[in-house]
């Protein structure tokens, strides 16, 4: 099969989280599978370019249709550690690509229904002629819409479209503009509910919504999660538009890229280890300890925290693991990013005050690096999210031999399985610690029995860790479970 994943990230060129790691991943498993993978995705001046080999200008001449005239844009092509990338580079004044940052302008849909629009009419230019286009997240959501709406008229009849959900807080919202920028004219037409209308807000447009309703398939990224999103909240509005389009929806547990996430072959840590070296691991916590500047102490276990400083990953409980982790006699080491104003301040205000902290060290960045150090290097990790359509940092963190206390929601219920009170599974196949309910009290309850093995049971510290590691959560079933879904697509009328 011939597929084209369309995106606005893809690791380490251009990632702000986990949606980065799954589509190069599962890039990687299908090409592996022997299908041929392309990746389109927008060029930002912010990206990693050391990560790209062959960067070359592959078509000077795309213009892409906007409002009443077009904009020119080139097409760069490079490999990003074996995938063939096409980078879309609009020269307008409105730089979309061109601000220093991912996300986060006021004018997003729009940049992102541009870069839809401009993969489409690349498509159509180039002459090429997928079988599926996945589309992830609602920055893409309004690609199926163009394509059957329009497209599909003009030679690309025969592509059909995989539509991935990986947070369905963030719906792209926006005003009847895009229609008139993409050339969607029919105002009465798309503004139904059955079509791109918001189901609250009547003046608005939703892009999510719309890559659900127009896509052939469309999933998220936990079978758990998805019936949440279905049945409850966190459809976060959109349980109406899954009901009506409920038969071709499904979850896919995502998977981890074992060639960059494995202890083994890590070139970010100092010394690689596996199962049956696993005593080697301390090596790597001494590196950590070096670099954060915090206190040899090797009567202290590490507690770490990886992740977006977002309301989405529990901040308050984030917060509160720190104190606890210290008060408890260990130590603690946070990597974050916030990007919103009052999380970030608050996070800033908190490292100010613990930096003389000898047992303690916030990172407030995004370093793709030091997080490969601080996964071989913690012994626990907590992930006490609101709510997690998957969650890649207990499964990363599974395969270093760091122990996950997570609450029991989404993909990290589907992942993580109690040392003392799974139901399901024997004691030799549990790999963390769950709690379930959302007050600190609940948090300590779980975090504190790992502590508490750590410190009191060592031996059976190892053996929690050590079946940790037996897991696999690779690409392996995911990617036949998306090349099913491609499958049964691809013939669709
Ligand atoms: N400051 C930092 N520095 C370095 N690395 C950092 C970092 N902050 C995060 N990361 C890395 O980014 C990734 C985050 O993975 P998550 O599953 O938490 O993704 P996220 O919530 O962004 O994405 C959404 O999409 C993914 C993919 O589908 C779902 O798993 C998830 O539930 C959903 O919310 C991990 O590789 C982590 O190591």
């Amino acid at each position: 099969m011939y597929i084209i994943q369309v995106a606005s990230e893809c690791a380490p060129v251009s990632k702000v989280g986990g949606l980065g790691d799954v589509v190069y991943g599962l890039s990687r498993e299908l090409e592996l599978r022997g299908h041929t993978v392309e990746l389109i995705l927008p060029m930002y001046d912010n990206m990693r370019y050391d990560h790209i080999w062959g960067l070359h200008e592959a078509y000077k001449d795309l213009w892409v249709p906007w409002y009443s005239g077009s904009v020119h844009c080139s097409v760069f092509c490079g490999w990003v550690y074996g995938r063939l990338c096409f980078f879309i580079r609009p020269h307008s004044s409105d730089d979309y690509f061109d601000r220093g940052c991912y996300y986060g302008c006021p004018d997003d849909p729009m940049r992102f229904a541009f870069f839809s629009k401009a993969v489409l009419e690349f498509l159509q230019q180039s002459n090429k002629k997928p079988d599926v286009i996945h589309c992830h997240d609602w920055q893409t959501g309004l690609l199926p819409v163009m394509l059957f709406e329009v497209y599909q008229w003009h030679g690309m009849a025969h592509q059909r479209v995989c539509y991935t959900i990986h947070n369905f807080k963030h719906q792209g919202i926006a005003g009847v503009d895009v229609l008139w920028a993409t050339g969607l004219n029919n105002e009465a037409y798309y503004f139904q509910y059955n079509r791109l209308r918001d189901n609250f807000n009547p003046f608005a447009l939703n892009f999510m919504k719309s890559g659900i309703v127009y896509s052939n398939s469309f999933n998220t990224v936990s079978p758990h999660h998805a019936w949440e999103a279905h049945h409850t909240e966190v459809g976060c509005g959109l349980q109406g538009t899954i009901r009506e389009n409920q038969e071709k929806y499904s979850g896919i547990l995502n998977g981890v890229d074992y060639t960059i996430w494995n202890p083994e072959g890590d070139t970010y840590i100092p010394q690689p280890y596996d199962p049956d070296s696993y005593e080697v691991k301390a090596l790597n916590k001494k590196a950590l300890r070096d670099r954060l500047g915090l206190q040899d102490a090797p009567d202290k276990p590490i507690v770490c925290y990886i992740g977006r400083l977002d309301q989405q990953k529990g901040v308050h409980l984030v917060h509160h693991s720190i104190y606890y982790s210290l008060g408890q006699g260990a130590q603690y080491v946070l990597l974050g990013s916030a990007t919103e104003p009052a999380i970030r301040d608050w996070f800033a205000h908190e490292k100010a005050f613990l930096d003389s902290n000898p047992d303690c060290h916030l990172e407030l960045a995004f370093n793709e690096e030091l997080s490969h150090l601080i996964y071989a290097g913690a012994d626990i990790i907590v992930v006490p999210s609101n709510y997690e359509p998957c969650g890649l940092t207990q499964l990363i963190s599974l395969k270093y031999g760091t122990v996950p206390v997570v609450r029991g929601v989404g993909g990290l219920v589907s992942t993580v399985f109690d040392w003392d009170y799974d139901e399901v599974r024997p004691k030799e196949e549990r790999n963390g610690f769950v709690f379930y309910q959302t007050d600190e009290t609940a948090l300590e309850s779980s975090l504190g029995r790992a502590l508490d093995l750590w410190k009191n049971e060592p031996k059976y510290f190892k053996q929690l860790v050590l079946q940790g590691m037996a897991y696999d959560y690779s690409w392996n079933t995911s990617g036949q479970q998306y090349i099913d879904v491609y499958e049964h697509i691809r013939y669709k009328p």
